[in-house]
């Protein structure tokens, strides 16, 4: 089939790449001329594992083209919609300006019998939307979401665990659900299990499961502070309780908590949909959700300063991460980028190392220095944070680290280091609900 993926950003690249390798031609549009050079010459514009390879494939099959050319468009038998819908600047609510806008050049130009798929993030009741904005041109309309996590989203875009396929009227092997099975074949083939439902339901099952994702972070970051208190430790609390299959251990990391460009802007957008709906239940549910989750940059912060013994003025202190989680670029409402400016903000001379986000963020933030290397950052430091996992923090040696800093005291806001090996090579350590830096229990007054 011939398919245009309109939007290439982190998730339309990828999705575009996917098409190609699964053996469909594909044209990827963005109006980002300096995004689409890079595409174009075979290299990623931002850092996702797999990507390249997967880009190289379908350019050297000649299947894979990218331009800011809509008109390159005209004869897709295919268009997928993935353009940002990100927070409106002045309210929880998703800005669908780029949708609408993509939306009207695809009515334009495509041919009679066509299909527009969306896969954006949107709010319920957006498809009719769409629909207005295509201007009554001769296509079939369908709402597909995307899952994909950055960092990993080779691998969920090519092994799926479901397709969903929000359709006019489900009828089996006809319209849009013929189309879209065309389109994934061989994921179909292999097995991925297809959900098809009504518009509004697809638009649902996408807020739903990224309320549920962020429900269930914000859940054990409050119970992380619970420990703190108790002086019990978060830790050994999810391995338990992920133990019981109903519960399961994933998404159970407690820490600094969640960022990027997906969960905060949705739980958001959940919000507002919520209220529209007079769905108190919901709105007020994702408030207590994006309050605990904001709560923890503040925590941080205030650690930070603690073990600083009481001000950060004028202290040197070195951060490890800047991207919003490990194995992206991406600094999108990154919680390590927004306890660093805390820091900057409280007086303390702030310095950020990522293995691969700093070029995102030098720009952006003058109030913080950046070094590439963890070597260049611990330097002199009196504080160490840990706020973005990356395997090579993981890795880093607490004797050789000790080295290099001015005072060992860290704080491991992602409780992704071994205590044990930090605190045997003299570091003063501590995590997030790991309840080392409060009274023993027995101490406490309860009832
Ligand atoms: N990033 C993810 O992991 C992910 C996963 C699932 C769903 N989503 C959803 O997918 C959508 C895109 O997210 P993203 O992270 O890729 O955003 P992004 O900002 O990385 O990419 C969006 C791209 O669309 C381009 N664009 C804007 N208007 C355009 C137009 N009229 N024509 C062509 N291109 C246009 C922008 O230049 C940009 O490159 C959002 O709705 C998001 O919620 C993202
Ligand atoms: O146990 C965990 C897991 C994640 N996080 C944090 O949660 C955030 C989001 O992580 P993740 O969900 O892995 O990354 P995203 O790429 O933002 O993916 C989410 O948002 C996408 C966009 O909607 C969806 O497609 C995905 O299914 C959904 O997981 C990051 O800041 C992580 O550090 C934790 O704090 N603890």
């Amino acid at each position: 089939m011939k398919i245009s993926v309109i939007g290439c950003g982190y998730l339309g690249a990828v999705h575009a790449a996917t098409l190609a390798s699964m053996g469909h031609d594909v044209v990827g549009i963005d109006t980002d001329a300096e995004k689409v050079g890079h595409l174009a010459r075979g290299f990623a514009p931002f850092f996702e594992p797999g990507l390249e390879d997967l880009l190289a494939d379908g350019r050297a099959a000649r299947r894979l083209v990218f331009s800011t050319d809509m008109s390159l468009t005209a004869d897709c038998d295919v268009h997928f919609l993935c353009v940002g819908t990100p927070q409106s600047k002045t309210s929880d609510v998703a800005d669908l300006t780029y949708l609408e806008s993509a939306a009207r050049e695809v009515g334009r130009l495509a041919k009679p019998g066509a299909a527009v798929v969306g896969k954006s993030t949107v709010p319920v009741g957006t498809v009719q939307k769409v629909r207005e904005w295509l201007g009554g041109a001769d296509v079939e309309l369908a709402w597909n979401p995307e899952f994909l996590r950055q960092g990993t989203a080779v691998k969920d875009s090519l092994v799926p665990d479901r397709l969903v396929y929000g359709v006019e009227e489900a009828y089996e092997g006809q319209g849009t659900v013929r189309i879209l099975d065309e389109v994934y074949a061989p994921l179909l083939h292999a097995g991925v299990p297809r959900i098809v439902c009504s518009f509004a339901t697809a638009e649902l099952i996408k807020s739903a499961a990224n309320a549920y994702l962020a429900t269930k972070l914000s859940y054990v970051n409050a119970m992380a502070e619970l420990c703190d208190a108790a002086g019990a430790d978060v830790t050994q609390l999810t391995a338990a309780m992920g133990l019981d299959p109903r519960i399961g251990q994933r998404y159970l990391a407690a820490g600094l908590g969640f960022g990027g460009g997906c969960l905060p802007k949705d739980i958001r957008s959940f919000r507002a949909q919520a209220r529209g709906l007079a769905v108190d239940s919901v709105d007020e549910w994702m408030g207590l959700v994006d309050s605990i989750n904001v709560g923890q940059r503040e925590r941080v912060a205030d650690l930070a300063a603690e073990l600083c013994g009481g001000s950060l003025a004028g202290r040197r202190v070195a951060v490890l991460g800047a991207a919003f989680k490990p194995d992206t670029d991406d600094i999108r409402d990154s919680p390590a980028l927004d306890v660093s400016l805390r820091l900057a903000a409280a007086g303390a001379h702030v310095v950020v190392t990522d293995p691969r986000a700093i070029n995102n963020a030098w720009m952006r933030f003058p109030q913080l220095q950046f070094e590439p290397s963890p070597a260049g950052a611990l330097d002199g430091a009196e504080l160490v944070l840990l706020l973005t996992e990356w395997a090579e923090y993981r890795a880093l040696d607490p004797v050789a680290a000790g080295a290099l800093v001015r005072r060992p005291v860290i704080l491991d806001a992602r409780n992704a280091l071994d205590p044990a090996a930090w605190r045997a090579a003299g570091w003063d350590y501590s995590g997030l609900g790991t309840g080392l830096r409060t009274q023993p229990v027995d101490n406490l007054q309860l009832g």
